[in-house]
Formats: structure tokens, C-alpha cells, sequence
């Protein structure tokens, strides 16, 4: 059972195939506050001060896709990524996107240099 953030960062995505009901994606969402739930997939916008701080964001967040299978949406600007998770074989939102989104979190927070 994932509680905390803590639990989420630590965790490892699994093949999944049952979409978790509404309350439990609920309950993780809580545990995420800068991310909503958006036309049924989690969505985060993170903000930077230029286009070379923002792909070397993407850059480091599909390096954590490659390493956890599990891929993002992610439309690019200048200054900014919306990132947006679903897991496409369980036609809906699993363990998976929230704990793929709790990395995305811990990159953009690890930033050398704040937003
Ligand atoms: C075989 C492999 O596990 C699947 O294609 C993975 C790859 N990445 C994925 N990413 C996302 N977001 N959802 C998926 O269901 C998914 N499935």
C-alpha cells in the first residue's frame, strides 16, 4: 500500500492492467498536489526559466521512462513541459502514472538552479 510520498518515489512500475477505481486515484492524488486529474489522465505543467533548463528536463524524464517502461505525454514549449500519464493497457490511471509522476517531481525539484 502506497501512502506517501516516500512510497511512491521508491516504487518500481509493474505491468498493469486493471485502472484503479476513482477513489484510490484519489487517495495517490492526494499525495501529489501540483498534479490534477485532466480528461482521465494526471497532469502536471512544470515552468523553467528557458528552452535549454526545459529539455534538459525532458531529456531526464524520459531517461526515467526508459528505465521504468512507462512514458508520458509531454507537449514542449519554450518554458515550459505538460507532462501527462496514463497506462494505456489499463485504459485508465494505475499505480504507475503516480509513481512516475512523483519522480518527474523529484528531478524538477532537483534542479541546481529554482525555476
Ligand atoms: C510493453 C510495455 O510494457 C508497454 O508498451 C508499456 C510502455 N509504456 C507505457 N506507457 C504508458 N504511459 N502506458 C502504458 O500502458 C505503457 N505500456
Amino acid at each position: 500500500m502506497m501512502t506517501t510520498r516516500a512510497d511512491l518515489l521508491a516504487a518500481r512500475c509493474r505491468p498493469r492492467t486493471a485502472a484503479l477505481d476513482a477513489g484510490a486515484a484519489a487517495q495517490l492524488q492526494a499525495l501529489l498536489p501540483d498534479w490534477t486529474i485532466d480528461h482521465g489522465r494526471l497532469t502536471r505543467s512544470f515552468a523553467f526559466k528557458n528552452y535549454h533548463r526545459t529539455m534538459a528536463f525532458v531529456n531526464a524524464l524520459a531517461y526515467v521512462s526508459h528505465t521504468e517502461d512507462h512514458h508520458p505525454e509531454m507537449t514542449v514549449t519554450y518554458n515550459t513541459c505538460v507532462v501527462r500519464y496514463d497506462t494505456h493497457s489499463a485504459h485508465g490511471l494505475t499505480d504507475n502514472d503516480f509513481i512516475c509522476a512523483a519522480k518527474a517531481d523529484a528531478l524538477y525539484q532537483q534542479a541546481a538552479v529554482p525555476a
